[in-house]
């Protein structure tokens, strides 16, 4: 089975996430979508991290009516901060049946020279879905890297994190779920 893996702090987990995972569903042959929450990025110092459990029961809440989309919490049993390549390891030898493959936004992508085993990770399959302000040039690209080619989404964590602290309403931003919880929690006050 060919399996995208959509590592991610989901910090909250947003409508930008689950269209990315739905739209790489559309155009590769994938059979499921795997959000992997990580518990710490290893370049994210952010001070507004909300636990890794209850980032994961949002994650949960967000995909829970989509039979294509799964969470996994390994990476909660694994070292901490959270590298890719060491839970991508971790899937192939636990699932050596089944092929991955990565999904990111371009932020992320442009990134990976700074990740761990940068090299063996850039020649994994690879699909990237394209961020506002961080545009990739599809010329650019090796033949294991996918350019989905769908609208841009100006949604990010940051961004509601800030409306949620301003007062302001996050409605069609996140999943009613999402956003429930959020208000029941007090959470990202
Ligand atoms: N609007 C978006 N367009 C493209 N990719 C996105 C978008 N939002 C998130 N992603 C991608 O989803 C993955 C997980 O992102 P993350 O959970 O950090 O969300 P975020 O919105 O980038 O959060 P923050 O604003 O806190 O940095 C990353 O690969 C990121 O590039
Ligand atoms: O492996 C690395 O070196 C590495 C460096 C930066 C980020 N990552 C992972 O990239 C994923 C996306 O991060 P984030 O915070 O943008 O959602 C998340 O799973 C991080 O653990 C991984």
């Amino acid at each position: 089975m060919n399996i995208g893996l959509f590592f991610g702090s989901f910090n909250p987990i947003h409508t930008g996430h689950l269209i990315i995972a739905s739209t790489a569903l559309n155009n590769l042959p994938l059979s499921q979508v795997w959000f992997v929450v990580s518990p710490q990025n290893p370049l994210k110092k952010n001070q507004s991290l909300l636990a890794a459990d209850k980032r994961l029961l949002l994650v949960q809440k967000a995909t829970e009516d989509d039979s294509r989309f799964l969470v996994s919490d390994a990476e909660f049993n694994l070292p901490i901060p959270s590298y890719t390549i060491d839970t991508l390891n971790y899937f192939e030898k636990q699932y050596s049946e089944d092929t991955f493959y990565l999904i990111m936004g371009s932020d992320s992508f442009l990134q990976l020279p700074q990740w761990k085993s940068y090299k063996e990770l850039s020649e994994k399959n690879i699909i990237v879905y394209q961020r506002p302000d961080y545009i990739i040039p599809e010329t650019t690209l090796a033949a294991n890297i996918t350019l989905l080619k769908s609208p841009l989404l100006n949604i990010s964590a940051t961004s509601i994190r800030d409306l949620i602290k301003d007062g302001k309403n996050i409605k069609y931003l996140v999943p009613e779920k999402v956003q429930q919880l959020i208000e029941q929690g007090n959470l990202y006050k």
